[in-house]
């Protein structure tokens, strides 16, 4: 039943759930319902895979560069996310093209908590096991910049695509959308990942400031249900999470069964896990303590668990727990090692081409001059000669300009024997694949994939993904036409602009940008072929230039 107190704003709130509220909370009870008078707080995380900043440098050049029409002005920090900010009411900054290049996603500032306590490091092998829209996987692989494979699952095949689209548009190359049940994740991944954050589907009570369908939902048996799936989710995460590994639950529910009550009944099934204490101090979140009274059997150090509280906040309810994997009983796991070093091999024996076979069957498909189809001819007519021998500093030749000097030297040089030509262009065209990786933010080693006429970048650590249902087996590059190489969007989104030889520039407060992005052509006067459409200086997709007309290659399920 549905209370109605018309005065005191929380109306749609199902007295069941106040009543449990009221017993929990005791004198802060009214303060906490107080908070459903009041609007809620909007966040957004910049994205420093796009701006090549940290949050603060990013907030101030940008928060400062955008007026208040833009949606991108007033932003200020949220104290426990890196690049985490709160922006007013009235800025509207999901609606603008810096939106559409992925340069900030929108994010509720508590739900920021969770990949903040995952703190993923570069190199590491991550899962986000419950991951749709993208929110955290999208801070996470932030963290990762680019170095290290992130799995983003979604049981759901229609969350899945958002999530995979979510991937794309931050523009990250390191990470593989799946569509799978945590139980066959976990057949296929035993011990393999060295963080976890499972971010449950739950009761949503925290939430229901934001979303008031979701009051509608409420009961006592879903609490109850949600916490038996939470149950589930925990022991596939536990299972695939190596020794020594780090295991992050969340929720945004206040329900103590799905937060303490998840926590200690896993604790109680899983004797080789620690509770770790979330630093709160650092967060700014000082006291925000786990309750150990409201598990049914508290474990040592539940009040070292986190919960936020919109009354003491600005962000909406949440739960956090950091747990460590620590003893390896061996009848049940295998040492995660070898289980790393199973993959290697199966990967040998599996993998289709190592990148040298590949550039040379991509060599083999120039039928004829002109009509390359293949991945190489591509980058060297649209890419920018890069040198790579440092990751982090990619250095663009201005040099070699012009469409000429970027041709490859086809005929024999002088003194070269057939062999010696071959093997000289085939090199080049394994520079040109590795330029092209770094280029689109690949820091490690990384694998060209091919699914049918798709081309795919991947993080050398992805295992073979043989029988699961993938969405994204890595960054899609683009795909083999029957006369060329067309690029992905999701390139033009990964792909360092300064890497690109045609762009097109566009200012992204003005009408032109919001044209491109509902598909419009226009007209252009420049160089024939693929230019990489930018605002301020960010990609946002691809045109193609011919005969003074643009064609706008921005994907049509995206318009808007
Ligand atoms: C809280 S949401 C995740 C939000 C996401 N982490 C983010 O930050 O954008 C929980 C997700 O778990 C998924 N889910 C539902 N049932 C599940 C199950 N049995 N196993 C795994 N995931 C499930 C839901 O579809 C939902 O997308």
């Amino acid at each position: 039943m549905i209370n109605r107190d018309a005065e005191s704003g929380h109306e749609m709130l199902p007295e069941a759930f106040q009543e449990r509220m009221r017993q929990m909370l005791g004198e802060e009870y009214p303060a906490f319902l107080e908070t459903f008078q009041r609007a809620h707080c909007h966040g957004l995380r910049l994205n420093p895979l796009k701006t090549g900043l940290d949050g603060r440098s990013a907030a101030e050049k940008y928060g400062g560069a955008y007026g208040e029409d833009t949606g991108f002005a007033h932003l200020t920090p949220v104290s426990w996310a890196e690049n985490g900010y709160y922006y007013p009411s009235w800025d509207q900054p999901g609606k603008h093209p810096l939106h559409e290049a992925g340069v900030y996603y929108i994010q509720e500032p508590s739900a920021m908590v969770a990949a903040e306590l995952l703190d993923a490091q570069p190199g590491e092998l991550i899962l986000d096991l419950c991951a749709a829209p993208g929110g955290k996987s999208t801070q996470i692989a932030a963290k990762m910049g680019g170095s290290g494979f992130l799995l983003c699952n979604e049981i759901h095949p229609a969350r899945a695509k958002i999530l995979s689209e979510n991937i794309e548009r931050m523009g990250i190359c390191n990470a593989c959308v799946t569509n799978e049940t945590p139980e066959h994740l976990a057949e296929v991944f035993p011990e393999y990942f060295d963080r976890i954050l499972v971010d449950a589907p739950c009761s949503g009570e925290g939430m229901f400031r934001k979303n008031e369908e979701a009051c509608g939902e409420w009961s006592q048996e879903n609490v109850e249900l949600c916490a038996r799936r939470q149950d589930g989710i925990l022991d596939c995460a536990a299972r695939m999470l190596r020794p020594g590994g780090i295991l992050v639950y969340s929720t945004c529910t206040f329900a103590p069964e799905e937060n303490e009550g998840s926590v200690s009944r896993f604790m109680g099934r899983h004797g080789e896990f620690v509770l770790l204490p979330v630093q709160k101090n650092r967060l700014g979140l000082a006291g925000a303590n786990g309750i150990p009274e409201w598990a049914e059997k508290p474990v040592p150090g539940m009040e070292n668990t986190l919960r936020l509280w919109p009354q003491r906040i600005r962000g909406e309810g949440h739960f956090a727990a950091i747990m460590k994997k620590e003893a390896v009983p061996g009848e049940i796991y295998h040492v995660a090692d070898c289980c790393k070093e199973e993959y290697r091999i199966r990967k040998q024996s599996e993998e289709k081409y190592s990148l040298a076979d590949f550039v040379r069957e991509q060599r083999s498909m120039r039928d004829t001059p002109g009509k390359a189809r293949d991945l190489i001819s591509f980058c060297r007519e649209n890419l920018q000669s890069l040198t790579c021998e440092d990751a982090d500093s990619l250095t663009f030749s201005a040099e070699e300009h012009g469409r000429e000097a970027r041709k490859e030297k086809r005929g024999r040089q002088v003194g070269e024997t057939k062999e010696e030509k071959n093997s000289r262009q085939n090199l080049e065209g394994m520079d040109i694949v590795e330029a092209l990786g770094r280029a689109a933010g690949m820091k490690g080693e990384f694998q060209v994939i091919r699914f049918g006429d798709n081309l795919y970048l991947a993080p050398m650590e992805m295992p073979p993904l043989k029988g699961l249902k993938v969405l994204r087996p890595g960054l899609h590059l683009g795909e083999l036409k029957k006369n060329r190489f067309e690029p992905s969007h999701a390139l033009a989104l990964a792909l360092a602009p300064k890497a690109a030889v045609h762009r097109w520039e566009m200012k992204a407060d003005c009408a032109e940008a919001m044209n491109y992005l509902k598909g419009q052509a226009f007209h252009a006067e420049g160089e024939k072929g693929w230019y990489l459409i930018c605002v301020d200086d960010f990609g946002m997709g691809w045109g193609k230039l011919s005969g003074g007309m643009m064609k706008n290659h921005y994907p049509r399920g995206l318009r808007k």
